[in-house]
């Protein structure tokens, strides 16, 4: 059983239910284990109980990567063992139990007591485990044998530092117990932290020392005003968000904290509306059907990339998948679809002559899909065309290929936008709207970008979902959009 990066469900005996429950059983943004639970504030300075959850989280990762070696290592080893009492599940005790997490009230009304050392003996275990199996594999590693591709590498347990607490924060806010939490999710939201970095370290700095220490005022109201539309999170955003303090600030006294809490609480709720109003939390593929996502934009924002990121979330996700190389405007393009679909095992479907017809590659890859009950076709389109209105007559051709061949597929059409352009990207956005009947967004480039604000502007002004954000050029920085992990990142202090 595999982890479905697109419905946000671990290994589990059950199967992930191919439709998400409708929105009004979800939060939006997080995934279906995740339905009805309100989403926490994580505070930056976790307390002793957030922190002793977050050590028995990695105890028990540490402990599954150990078995998983020791398992890859001795295939006829003995029948595995539960993990110890020390790493069972606890509950945090913390602003969690307020928000009606999943809880054993005896364990509310019990605040659950830090457990002395016993991370230290398994880690100790682990160690000469690890020791041992070096032992055991030294002869045998072929001195000049090729590493993995480090992107394609399986994530791997870092060290139990603040970076490892603040993603075990994350995920204990959205209600996940201790045992459900993976080494995909922890690896990702370090991803998503460290790629947002530089639109972190202008906002967050001005941002707190805006709000100083002191109850808010409207003068420090007016500051944040400066700092958010420097972040290119777009004046109508800023204004709905800041609207909202001032409103409260004339009803009561705010302290800082409490307006940090309210600020994220407006952001959210503006990444948040476009996604309720699609009535789809999350766009994952539905299983056992047709669908075809089309990835349109402007030349250069990441098209390619992000199918091939997308190509391999749905392999490790366990979903059949194909591309369709219909870029076939710019020649490298389909070569460097082809190097995607190989590291991920993917079948491409191209027309190798020049300036071949798009919809012709459309075609014969829908027809490959039908007939080989493939799940998900990605098609690749052209960014770049003679002129910028043959590119929206080509891309509403490719739209009107897929409607009349594939009636019953679920057609998805989603505009990439690379972030650090900004504000720009909406007005792409609009013209593509238009042409491709665009129904999400990817965002790409959030890393090395100060301007991530402006997803705010994309959900607010261009009313479009983000389904998926892009933080790196490796095969594992592509994942499905969060609005609660977004904004934990963009303002972790
Ligand atoms: N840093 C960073 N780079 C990215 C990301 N996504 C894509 N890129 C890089 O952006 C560049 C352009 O990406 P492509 O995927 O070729 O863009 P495209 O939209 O397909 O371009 P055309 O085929 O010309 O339309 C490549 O160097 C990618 O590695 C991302 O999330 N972060």
């Amino acid at each position: 059983m595999v982890y479905d990066w697109f419905n946000r469900t671990g290994p589990s005996p059950a199967e992930p239910s191919a439709t998400p429950p409708p929105a009004s059983e979800q939060v939006s943004g997080q995934g279906p284990e995740q339905a009805q639970e309100q989403p926490v504030e994580v505070s930056s300075d976790p307390n002793a109980e957030a922190l002793e959850w977050a050590r028995q989280a990695y105890a028990r990762l540490k402990a599954q990567q150990e078995e998983q070696k020791r398992r890859q290592l001795e295939p006829e080893s003995a029948p595995e063992l539960p993990l110890p009492d020390s790493v069972q599940p606890v509950l945090i005790n913390t602003q969690q139990s307020e928000q009606g997490l999943e809880q054993d009230p005896q364990q509310v009304a019990q605040p659950a007591t830090p457990v002395a050392a016993p991370l230290s003996l398994l880690e100790q275990a682990a160690a000469q485990r690890a020791e041992r199996q070096q032992a055991i594999t030294a002869p045998e590693a072929p001195a000049l044998e090729a590493p993995a591709a480090p992107e394609l590498a399986e994530p791997s347990l870092g060290a139990f530092d603040a970076t490892f607490t603040w993603s075990a924060e994350v995920l204990a806010a959205q209600g996940k117990r201790v045992d459900q939490v993976s080494l995909e999710e922890i690896d990702w939201l370090t991803r998503l932290r460290q790629g947002l970095e530089k639109t972190r370290q202008g906002l967050v700095t001005q941002l707190l020392d805006n709000l100083g220490d002191d109850p808010l005022t409207p003068e420090v109201v007016d500051g944040l005003e400066t700092t958010l539309l420097r972040a290119d999170v777009g004046v109508e955003a800023t204004d709905r968000a800041l609207g909202a303090l001032r409103q409260r600030l004339n009803q009561e006294v705010v302290d800082p904290a409490e307006g940090l809490r309210f600020l994220k609480e407006q952001l959210r709720a503006i990444l948040d509306q476009p996604i309720e109003a699609s009535g789809q939390p999350l766009l994952a593929p539905r299983r056992e059907q047709l669908n075809v996502w089309l990835l349109v934009g402007v030349n250069g924002v990441g098209k390619t990339t992000t199918l091939g990121k997308l190509a391999n979330l749905a392999v490790r996700s366990g979903y059949s998948c194909l591309i369709a190389a219909a870029d076939t405007f710019r020649a490298a393009a389909v070569q460097q679809v082809q190097v995607w679909g190989e590291r991920s095992k993917v079948p491409v479907i191209s027309n190798p002559s020049a300036n071949a017809d798009p919809a012709a590659v459309v075609y014969d890859a829908i027809g490959a899909a039908q007939a080989k009950g493939t799940e998900l076709v990605l098609v690749d389109t052209a960014g770049r065309l003679q002129t910028k209105h043959n590119l929206m007559e080509e891309l509403s051709k490719v739209r009107r290929i897929v409607d009349k061949l594939a009636p019953e597929a679920v057609v998805e059409s989603l505009l990439v936008l690379d972030a650090s352009q900004g504000q720009n990207g909406l007005r792409q956005a609009m013209a593509f709207a238009k042409a491709a009947g665009l129904t999400g967004v990817v965002l790409t480039k959030l890393d090395g970008s100060a301007r991530g604000g402006v997803a705010l502007a994309v959900a607010s002004e261009a009313g479009l979902p983000i389904r998926f954000i892009g933080a790196g050029e490796g095969i594992r920085d592509l994942r499905p959009f969060n609005s609660f992990e977004f904004v934990e990142a963009l303002l972790a202090r």
